[in-house]
């Protein structure tokens, strides 16, 4: 088998989703790519997608999210609007041949930054996730929810470090440091509720320290061996 080539049968893999958060400078970027071109040579299929965004209606949202003005309500609207089509265009087909989705930010973003950053109600924002993620062939109330939460934590100041000069800020990268502390409280609160489905990358740490954390979170539940079955 070569390096990127897909898997020979369906029934040896299953798909598995990834996604990947942290504020915003938090450095996730690279390591995306890096895992991706890790699992293209352990044999897998792998879509490499990003939210808000990731079909032509949610890229065209994802622009307005990013630049215009509007309060925690539309964003989320917004956010989730786009989710739905994600779901519905890429990411459901994709884990239904059993690919690998590596998802740049996901619905943990949205409990962060709508929830715990602006304050929006963290009830309401559940009734949407119910809306746009849930899996009735698998009974009810079961949602479409990542295998695998790549938090990566660090502290906010060094964030904006990173930050400062590398990019125009959007709308979000030009909050104040106050806004991603609250932002990183609400990433530690879900890591906290659901420990099984986050690792947490201390991502204050030269990136190829950064990159073996990552690689060795994937590695520890069997994902990247080339003729493993998936558990
Ligand atoms: N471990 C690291 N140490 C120092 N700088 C980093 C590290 N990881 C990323 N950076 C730099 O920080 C900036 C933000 O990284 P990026 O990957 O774009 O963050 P994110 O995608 O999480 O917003 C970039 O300029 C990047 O080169
Ligand atoms: C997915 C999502 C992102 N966001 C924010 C976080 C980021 O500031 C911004 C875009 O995310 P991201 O794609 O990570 O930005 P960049 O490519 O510039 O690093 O959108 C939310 O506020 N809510 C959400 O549900």
């Amino acid at each position: 088998m070569t390096p990127s080539s897909p898997v020979s049968s369906p029934a040896a893999s299953r798909g598995l989703f990834i996604s990947f958060e942290g504020i915003d400078g938090a450095g996730k970027s690279s390591h995306i790519q890096g895992l991706h071109d890790a699992f293209l040579a352990a044999g897998r299929r792998v879509v490499s997608t990003r939210e808000p965004g990731g079909t032509p209606l949610a890229e065209k949202l994802r622009a307005l999210f990013l630049q215009e003005p509007m309060d925690a309500l539309t964003e989320a609207l917004l956010v989730f609007a786009g989710r739905r089509d994600h779901l519905q265009q890429v990411i459901e087909p994709a884990l239904a041949r059993g690919d690998v989705v590596l998802c740049d930010r996901f619905t943990d973003a949205t409990f962060a930054y709508q929830g715990a950053g602006r304050g929006f109600d963290l009830q309401v924002l559940s009734v949407l996730e119910h809306m746009v993620q849930a899996r009735p062939e698998l009974g009810e109330g079961a949602l479409r929810q990542p295998d695998l939460t790549i938090w990566f934590d660090l502290p906010t100041e060094v964030a904006a470090e990173r930050l400062a000069g590398a990019r125009a800020p959007d709308r979000f990268e030009a909050e104040p440091q106050q806004f991603f502390a609250r932002v990183a409280a609400g990433y530690a609160e879900r890591a906290l509720a659901q420990p099984g489905r986050f690792a947490r990358i201390d991502s204050h740490q030269p990136k190829p320290a950064v990159w073996q954390a990552v690689r060795q979170a994937v590695e520890a539940r069997g994902w990247l061996s080339a003729s493993r079955e998936e558990g």
